[in-house]
């Protein structure tokens, strides 16, 4: 299903520390390898403080890693030139969770969505009127809105924008930085379906973070799960309720609490606290809240290892 000749980008071995106080430091990311499949979405899953954004903000050249190497179709993107670096970002474009924060509330929906465009001089103000009416079509939403201001819109109808204006570069790979979080259960599915759509349609890739792994396995084409900065499985969307083996994907699983929950099903909670990153221990990331844990888990960092194609779990028990 997933081929090396598909890799659009590519981490590899990349490591993100911040320093912190008392000399301290913290590692946000800590060697993490995956890839991002042409017209595939890759969803990142995992609790608050585990890493996400700032392994996004990685990939999407945002910000350098400490180490390791990142690869657009085999090409480094780290160490490009400024000018370079800045013409690549266009192919690669993101949609926040609160598209009223990221927009200028004093513009107006045609120069939002045109903004990217004009930025990189890749449209003439007099085409700007046809290109925003053809961008709302895109992602149906009626021409009325052009001289409209985002605040009086539905926080659906924005997030439209926001995908819309992303995509108006024509971008190889879509970042959705909790997108749909902030929306009603509704809400939320319409815009998958329209990201879905978009992506057939275009052959996007997809990087979709989210903390919902009930939301994300609905659309994933591969999961990659996240814990204190270490990827611990990456497994197949459609495979993830059945085959995860990692116990904090399984953990996460058993804790989701879902509107088809059948009465008296039982929710639990995962036992204990996320360790500070500050001070990880030697071994597994997860040996502290770990049912499993045996003397191994204590000493030696379980290496990610494939354990069936297209799924790759770092736990001692596997592998
Ligand atoms: N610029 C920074 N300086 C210092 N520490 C940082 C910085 N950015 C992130 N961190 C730390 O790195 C860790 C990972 O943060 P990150 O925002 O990537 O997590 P996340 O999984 O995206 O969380 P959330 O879902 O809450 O956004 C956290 O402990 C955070 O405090």
């Amino acid at each position: 299903m997933f081929h090396e000749s598909d890799v659009v980008l590519k981490a590899n071995h990349i490591v993100k520390q911040f320093s912190a106080p008392g000399k301290k430091v913290l590692t946000a990311c800590s060697d993490i390898s995956l890839n991002v499949y042409k017209g595939k979405t890759l969803g990142i899953v995992g609790e608050s403080g585990c890493g996400k954004s700032t392994l996004v903000r990685m990939l999407i050249q945002m910000d350098a890693p400490t180490s390791g190497e990142i690869l657009c179709h085999g090409r480094d993107i780290v160490h490009l030139p400024e000018k370079e670096k800045r013409l690549n970002r266009q192919n690669m474009q993101m949609v926040f969770q609160d598209p009223l924060a990221s927009f200028n509330p004093k513009m107006k929906i045609i120069d939002i969505l045109t903004e990217p465009l004009m930025n990189f001089k890749r449209l003439k103000k007099s085409e700007k009127e046809k290109k925003a009416k053809e961008l709302l079509g895109m992602v149906e939403l009626s021409e009325d809105f052009l001289y409209r201001y985002p605040h009086s819109m539905s926080g659906g109808q924005r997030q439209r924008v926001g995908i819309a204006r992303a995509l108006s570069l024509e971008p190889e790979v879509l970042v959705c930085d909790e997108a749909t979080s902030a929306l009603d259960v509704s809400i939320q599915k319409t815009i998958i379906e329209l990201l879905v759509k978009l992506q057939k349609e275009k052959d996007i890739s997809i990087v979709f973070i989210c903390h919902d792994i009930a939301l994300i396995q609905a659309f994933a084409h591969q999961i990659a799960v996240m814990y204190l900065g270490h990827i611990v499985e990456v497994i197949p969307g459609e495979a993830v309720r059945t085959r995860a083996v990692h116990p904090y994907t399984q953990a996460l699983l058993s804790s989701l609490f879902s509107i088809h929950m059948e009465q008296n099903c039982e929710i639990r909670s995962i036992e204990g606290e996320v360790p500070s990153p500050l001070d990880v221990l030697e071994g597994c990331p997860f040996q502290s809240r770990c049912s499993f844990c045996g003397s191994r888990c204590r000493t030696e960092k379980p290496k990610l290892r494939e354990i069936r194609p297209g799924h790759q779990a770092a736990c001692h028990r596997f592998g």
